[in-house]
């Protein structure tokens, strides 16, 4: 079920990038079916961070799965992908019927409510395709998402609607940051999903 026709997705950003929005993808009992299983069969982890020598663990919970058991590392952790589950292969078909894009890895991340959050960052690390799609499909609680321009500083926002579909391309990474803030509105967990392209590291 698409709710918008493809001709009628407008870019969210005014220049230096293409941020399309598909809002909800899906009926919402499908929706809630999918946050459910991915709640119970998801290998959730606390995200971990090193910064100034120090080790940190964050409430937020993360988990890395891939077509490839691909390495992926982040916030100085290298982990290795597990293998899709049966929800992830369904949501990344859905996806490449809306899109006409494949990924090949699914970066997950369960916020437990909205004092959970992500802070700015752009993702352009050297093991994604240069430019590539990043395929954001958001499941639970309804959350504000922000893009701040680079040099310009410019913020635009968007509220990420249970079962909906954001897709990030072009030059997104390199000339904006996003971030989930924290809110004191919101009491329940939200899942997000962002399917990427690992690019494999040439042997030499
Ligand atoms: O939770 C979100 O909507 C965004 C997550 C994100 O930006 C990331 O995992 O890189
Ligand atoms: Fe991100």
């Amino acid at each position: 079920m698409l709710s918008h026709h493809p001709t009628t997705l407008h870019n969210l950003l005014p220049y230096d990038g293409t941020v399309l929005y598909y809002g909800r993808i899906m009926a919402k009992k499908i929706a809630d079916y999918y946050f459910n299983q991915l709640l119970a069969n998801i290998e959730w982890k606390n995200d971990e961070a090193k910064m100034f020598g120090k080790h940190y663990i964050t409430k937020r919970k993360v988990a890395w799965y891939g077509l490839e058991p691909f390495e992926y590392t982040y916030s100085k952790i290298t982990k290795s992908a597990l293998p899709y589950t049966q929800e992830l292969i369904e949501i990344s078909e859905l996806i490449y019927r809306l899109t006409n894009t494949t990924y090949n890895a699914c970066l997950l991340n369960l916020y437990h409510n909205g004092s959970e959050s992500m802070a700015w960052h752009s993702d352009a690390e050297k093991m994604l395709k240069k430019n590539g799609a990043i395929a954001s499909i958001s499941l639970g609680a309804e959350r504000k998402f922000s893009f701040k321009h680079k040099e310009t500083k410019e913020v635009k926002s968007i509220l990420l609607e249970h079962g909906s579909l954001l897709i990030m391309q072009d030059e997104t990474q390199s000339h904006w940051l996003h971030r989930l803030p924290p809110t004191t509105k919101i009491e329940t967990e939200r899942i997000n999903l962002t399917f990427r392209t690992i690019i494999k590291e040439k042997s030499s």
